[in-house]
């Protein structure tokens, strides 16, 4: 029996429709400039804003199996207007609300939708997703994607995206002003002024020129503070679990005990994963100078924050910034307590500790960037059934067929990677001419696009049909 999720998609893709043609579709694989400012830029169905890569110059068709109003969107956590107008440009249904949703508000809303976007603080986990019947896709505005279930959402065919790069250098600049903060204990003087007390302290008040920054996680977000940090002066170090390549004349260290031991600051840049769940704890803090510096704009797991705690309180490390806890609030204006964590009093009691409400990414040049590559990378999907950019399911791509294409189909078959599934698709599609085809696997599950010319309307139902009858099938789409 066909599982409900089965037949709500189906109904989608079943709808028999010749869409209106369009300009032509470019593709953007690179995230938008930062300083990207046009809000409205790249609305308009089938054109991309900042495209870094047309893959195929004249006018193509727009390939969509459905009414486009048919599709349901529901943006949480207040994605930024630009993602919002290409979505909405292209006339689909978009609910948008500014911030996160309990779990069971979300269970009743995720069932309704065909995409969701969400950004840091909305966990798509296996119990939420197995309620989201409809959902074909899932969009995070955001760099992580550890809020997701990503092998749930592979296996059962719902693609999911990000934007792997668009705000880290609001993160690196953000850490740079962290450094010289805790270096001058800014927090602290600042706060004492708000209270009407003058305190004129130099000591343990230090420049940060000739210090050495050790930073751990040396990807898209590392490196680029690597660079801001060697311009003033500071000496760097990395940690990396790979090898990589050093910019400037930063230094890679063979473990995270030789950067704790040489760092006067320590700044945490790794993804949330199982190996780096507390990845600072006691022992580690044990391995720092003292008087050293530590700053978290990663995930909250990955610092022992009661650990953090005794290590200030004994003077080992003489001030941190954290961006990020375990639990966050799901909104603005709700309290960050002992109910929330349960050493939060503790640590608002700490002297130089800068606290900011996760807001390492949240500049206007990042949340436009990522409104665009994010929405861009949405209808890319849902429009073309291109998967590049996808974090969960292999990356697929074929240029469009162009506008005088006519009885053309483009044919999606997500299935589990077992053997033979290739001959029996190719059995179905054979009474066509197959122009083009391309088909790639990640772990268990893989990806087909074929793009068959020779199609007339009533085909398509028979092999939809058919493609859903084989038993590797998880989805079958035809675009048209
Ligand atoms: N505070 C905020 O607003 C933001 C926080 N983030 C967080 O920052 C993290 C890092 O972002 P990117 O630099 O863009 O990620 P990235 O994927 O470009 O780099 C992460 C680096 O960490 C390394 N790594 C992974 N596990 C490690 C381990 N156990 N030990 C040492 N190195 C390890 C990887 O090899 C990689 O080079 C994201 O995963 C996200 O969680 C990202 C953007 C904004
Ligand atoms: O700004 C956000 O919503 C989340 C930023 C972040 O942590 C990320 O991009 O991974």
């Amino acid at each position: 029996m066909a599982h409900p999720r089965d037949i709500a998609r189906s109904a989608l893709s079943n709808a028999v429709s010749y869409s209106t043609l369009s300009v032509s579709p470019t593709a953007t694989f690179h995230s938008p400039t930062a300083n990207f400012h046009s809000p409205t830029a790249g609305s308009q169905p089938g054109s991309f804003a900042g495209s870094s890569f047309a893959y195929r110059p004249g006018p193509q068709r727009q390939l969509k199996p459905f009414n486009t109003e048919d599709i349901k969107i529901l943006l949480l956590e207040n994605v930024n207007e630009t993602g919002r107008n290409i979505l909405k440009g292209q006339g689909y249904q978009v609910e948008f609300l500014k911030s996160s949703l309990p779990e069971p508000e979300l269970i009743e809303k995720i069932r309704d939708v065909h995409v969701i976007g969400i950004r840091s603080k909305t966990k798509l986990t296996a119990k939420v997703l197995a309620e989201a019947k409809n959902l074909l896709v899932i969009g995070c505005f955001c760099i992580g994607t550890n809020q997701v279930d990503l092998e749930y959402a592979a296996k059962h065919g719902i693609a999911v995206f990000n934007s792997p790069f668009a705000n880290s250098r609001s993160v690196a600049e953000l850490v740079i002003a962290e450094i010289i903060s805790l270096a001058r204990q800014l927090g602290d003087r600042s706060l004492e002024m708000h209270r009407g007390t003058w305190n004129k302290v130099s000591a343990k008040c230090w420049e940060i020129r000739g210090k050495t920054l050790g930073i751990v996680g040396y990807g898209h977000i590392g490196s680029q503070l690597s660079v801001l940090a060697e311009a003033m002066g500071m000496n760097v170090i990395y940690y990396d679990i790979l090898t990589l390549m050093a910019i400037g004349t930063a230094q890679q260290v063979p473990t995270l005990e030789h950067l704790l031991e040489q760092a006067d600051f320590v700044t945490l840049h790794v993804p949330e994963t199982p190996e780096t769940k507390n990845l600072i704890s006691t022992k580690q803090f044990e391995h720092m100078k003292t008087g050293s510096y530590l700053i978290n704009a990663s995930r909250g797991t990955v610092v022992d924050i009661p650990a953090l705690i005794k290590a200030m309180r004994s003077g080992k490390v003489a001030g941190a910034a954290l961006d990020v806890y375990p639990n966050e609030p799901a909104a603005n204006g709700d309290y960050f307590t002992n109910d929330l964590n349960t050493w939060a009093e503790d640590l608002r009691g700490l002297n130089n500790i800068i606290l900011t409400p996760h807001i390492g990414g949240s500049t206007e040049e990042a949340q436009r960037a990522i409104g665009v590559e994010v929405a861009e990378a949405l209808v890319r999907y849902i429009n073309q059934g291109i998967t590049v950019g996808s974090v969960n399911l292999p990356e697929v791509t074929l240029r469009s067929p162009g506008i005088e294409d006519e009885d053309r189909a483009r044919v999606i078959y997500i299935h589990r990677n077992v053997p033979g599934v290739l001959r029996k698709v190719n059995e179905i599609l054979a009474e066509h001419n197959v122009d083009k085809q391309i088909s790639d696997s990640k772990g268990d599950i893989a990806y087909l696009m074929a793009d068959i010319s020779n199609v007339k309307t009533e085909d398509i139902k028979e092999i939809r049909d058919n493609l859903d009858a084989l038993s590797s099938r998880i989805i079958t789409r035809v675009l048209y």
